[in-house]
């Protein structure tokens, strides 16, 4: 996605007192036009999604947005990013409780999982966020319909409602957000109960005690992470002979022994080639990636997610004429118009990382392109976060991919184990890796493995978007005693020498 110039953005940036002006100004372009027509109409009500409606609406377009759900905030908030993160949270608690508190001089008997308690905060927390943006969309003045979308032409969207009524919304532009859904593998047929996709694994009613968890990505990582800190004995098997591929591959080596410590066991360069649910529990045939002899694993709730595939189904596209790639991604230009005029897509549904920020970027930079601003998006500078115990972060390219640029590079990296913070509160795994250009300083890659590395990223996020060098986080005077200061070390490390090591 080509990226904008952020000065000349900022230059073209509305101010408040300038919104009235322009709002007439999209009325004498024929926005807004006062009848039943929307200036814009938004397909899924996800990050992308509602974020590009509350957008479009604060930049005075008429918006309407449509969702099949019930509920606002699409995966991210219903079966994903929140339900995820509040359960990891709360294993967590319990884990360090269990394993960490006396280490503290905190003493705590019968420790105990209330797994009923566990998933209503995590149903708390979802439904106050998601009614919390139907909030904002009353705020903004965006209409939301609620009912399964279909094109009828480019600017018409038959709707079926909720309620059991049809009704067609009509928009000058109409902006898809439909996102994605679980990657079915074949032979492996979820029922959400033995085996489950994601949204299974959020809401399972009892702990198993045998977890087969198919994919070291994310979700695996991060769902294998919750059930083993609460007693499951959780197996990955993984068909890449790594976990996590696109990693960096020295932090991917140090995050599986730390993950491996844990508890989770790994079958790396193995694939799933049959799946028995006849007895009590879940039989699955493994054999080596590039096939041979097969064995048998067993377990009690087997865990489906070897990736996410666009979400397109019953939308029409075919019949507006819409092209996808061979693996259903709506294709887009830099301004995430389609081939057909009018129509728009955004987030997990198009090319690019399927993450909840990226959707987000999309849905602002896709509504700004149509008020005639300049939109941004730099996929390339999307940061990444896996939110385990230690947390993996990264922005910007790993060391194999600088290499494979054939650019001179210089690698710093500092360990939290010298870092004053992370000893004070015995929580010193991990460390801060950069990569800059050899010649310039120019920072090309970040990764963080540390318990908050998701929170420290953003300081590596915003020198990558600056074309900072690593001399100039080194030279930014950062508070003491910080888990920060472990980056400024290794940027010390990257340009010259770091001081605690
Ligand atoms: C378990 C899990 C954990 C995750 N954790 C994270 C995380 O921590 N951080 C992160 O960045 N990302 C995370 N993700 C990924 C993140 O959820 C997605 O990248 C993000 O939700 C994509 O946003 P979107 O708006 O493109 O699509 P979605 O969030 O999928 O929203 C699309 C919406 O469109 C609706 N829709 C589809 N078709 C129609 C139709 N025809 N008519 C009406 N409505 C329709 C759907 O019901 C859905 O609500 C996670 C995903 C999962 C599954
Ligand atoms: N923290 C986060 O930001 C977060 C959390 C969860 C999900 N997500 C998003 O959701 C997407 C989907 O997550 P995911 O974990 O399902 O996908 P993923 O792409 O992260 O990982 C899938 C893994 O499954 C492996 N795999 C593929 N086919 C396989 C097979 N047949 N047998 C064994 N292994 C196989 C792949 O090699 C890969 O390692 C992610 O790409 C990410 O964008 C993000």
């Amino acid at each position: 996605m080509a990226m904008a110039n952020l000065a000349r953005r900022k230059g073209s940036s509305l101010l408040s007192s300038e919104t009235l002006r322009y709002t007439f100004s999209l009325r004498s372009r024929g926005f807004a036009s006062g009848s039943d027509e929307n200036d814009v109409v938004i397909i899924g009500g996800g990050p992308g999604g509602y974020v590009a409606a509350i957008k479009a609406a604060q930049l005075g377009f008429k918006t309407t947005c449509i969702e099949k759900r019930g509920a606002l905030g699409g995966t991210c908030l219903n079966v994903g990013c929140i339900p995820s993160k509040a359960l990891l949270h709360s294993s967590h608690m319990y884990h360090e409780a269990k394993h960490s508190f006396a280490n503290h001089g905190v003493k705590v008997s019968n420790v105990e999982i209330d797994l009923d308690a566990m998933m209503a905060q995590k149903n708390k927390a979802v439904s106050n966020l998601t009614k919390g943006i139907e909030g904002l969309f009353k705020k903004n003045k965006v209409t939301y319909v609620k009912g399964y979308g279909k094109f009828i032409s480019p600017s018409e969207v038959s709707v079926d409602t909720i309620e059991g009524e049809n009704t067609v919304v009509k928009g000058k532009h109409i902006i898809i957000a439909t996102g994605s859904d679980v990657k079915s593998l074949p032979g492996v047929t979820i029922d959400e109960k033995k085996i489950v996709s994601s949204t299974g694994a959020l809401a399972l009613t009892e702990i198993p005690k045998k977890l087969v968890v198919i994919g070291a990505g994310y979700i695996g990582l991060e769902m294998g992470s919750v059930w083993g800190r609460i007693g499951s004995e959780v197996t990955v098997v993984e068909f890449a002979s790594e976990i996590v591929p696109t990693m960096d591959a020295e932090i991917r080596k140090q995050f599986q022994r730390s993950l491996e410590k844990q508890g989770m066991k790994f079958k790396l360069k193995t694939k799933v080639v049959g799946v028995d649910t006849s007895g009590d529990g879940v039989k699955l045939t493994v054999e080596p990636s590039a096939g041979g002899e097969q064995t048998i694993i067993e377990a009690d709730v087997v865990l489906v997610s070897a990736g996410r595939t666009p979400f397109t189904s019953g939308l029409n596209l075919d019949k507006i004429g819409v092209e996808t790639d061979k693996i259903g991604r709506i294709l887009v230009n830099e301004r995430f118009a389609t081939n057909v005029s009018g129509v728009y897509a955004i987030g997990d549904v198009i090319p690019g990382p399927m993450l909840a920020h990226k959707a987000e970027e999309d849905g602002v930079a896709c509504v700004e392109y149509l008020a005639g601003k300049v939109g941004h998006v730099d996929y390339d500078k999307v940061p990444g976060v896996v939110y385990t115990n230690p947390e993996v972060a990264s922005v910007g390219k790993t060391e194999e991919q600088v290499k494979e640029t054939g650019v001179e590079y210089r690698v710093g990296k500092f360990p939290f184990m010298a870092n004053s913070r992370a000893k004070a509160i015995d929580n010193a795994e991990g460390l801060v890796k950069i990569i800059a250009e050899k010649e310039t300083d120019k920072i090309l890659g970040v990764h963080i493995m540390a318990p908050n590395a998701g929170e420290l990223i953003h300081e590596a996020a915003i020198a990558l978007q600056y074309d900072a060098s690593s001399e100039d986080i080194a030279r930014v005077c950062h508070a003491h005693p910080t888990m920060s200061e472990a980056v400024k070390e290794a940027a010390m490390a990257t340009y010259d020498k770091p001081i605690h090591i």
